[in-house]
């Protein structure tokens, strides 16, 4: 029988700790890391670069790749953790078309404290405080029954660990 493997969504606004937490997590879990950040079009990382926001019809194509890879990995039976911030229910929707039980972790966090860690974040396409203004207004923040979440004022190893043992039954975390 092959050994379980799994599909995870790292989620939240910019600056929650995506990629912190997602590389942290899929280490821990023997998994492959994807940002999903290094998957933007050019034209979404101008516009971001810019400090215009993206909209539904900038993320289509985007989610439609992360959904991909998702379903390759999939396919092969391999563990893999995304960080994307998955901000609309529709958009996690379409995402868990490649894998009806992806596992969901979502980092949430406070307006200031998410600002707070952005300002301190150096070398990042992503500008300021309207784009995350923008990004806390478009969240539909997952239910119980849709995903883990855990306030990223705790430490990324207090986070990982809440996530995995939540889990715990259905990832087979030792
Ligand atoms: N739980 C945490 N506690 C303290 N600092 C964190 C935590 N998670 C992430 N960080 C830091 O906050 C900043 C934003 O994290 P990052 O992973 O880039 O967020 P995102 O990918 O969601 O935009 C980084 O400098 C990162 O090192
Ligand atoms: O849905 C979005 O609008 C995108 O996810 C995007 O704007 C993202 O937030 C940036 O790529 C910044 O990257 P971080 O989220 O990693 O800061």
């Amino acid at each position: 029988m092959n050994k379980p493997s799994h599909r995870i969504l790292v989620m939240g606004v910019s600056g929650s700790g995506k990629s912190h937490i997602g590389q942290q997590l899929a280490a821990k879990l023997g998994a492959t890391f994807i940002d999903g950040d290094d998957h933007h079009s050019p034209a979404n990382v101008a516009k971001m670069a810019s400090g215009t926001p993206l909209n539904d019809n900038d993320r289509r194509d985007w989610l439609a790749t992360l959904a991909e890879l998702f379903a390759d990995h999939k396919a092969c039976n391999a563990s893999v953790v995304i960080a994307c911030s998955g901000l609309k229910k529709r958009y996690r929707d379409r995402l868990r078309e490649a894998d009806p039980a992806l596992h969901v972790l979502y980092l949430e966090g406070s307006h200031a404290l998410l600002r707070e860690r952005l300002a301190t974040r150096a070398g990042h396409f992503f500008k300021g405080d309207n784009m995350l203004a923008s990004q806390l207004a478009d969240l539909e923040p997952p239910s119980s029954d849709e995903a883990v979440t855990v306030s990223i004022a705790l430490s990324p190893g207090e986070i990982v660990e809440r996530f995995t043992a939540a889990l715990a039954p259905t990832l087979r975390v030792h």
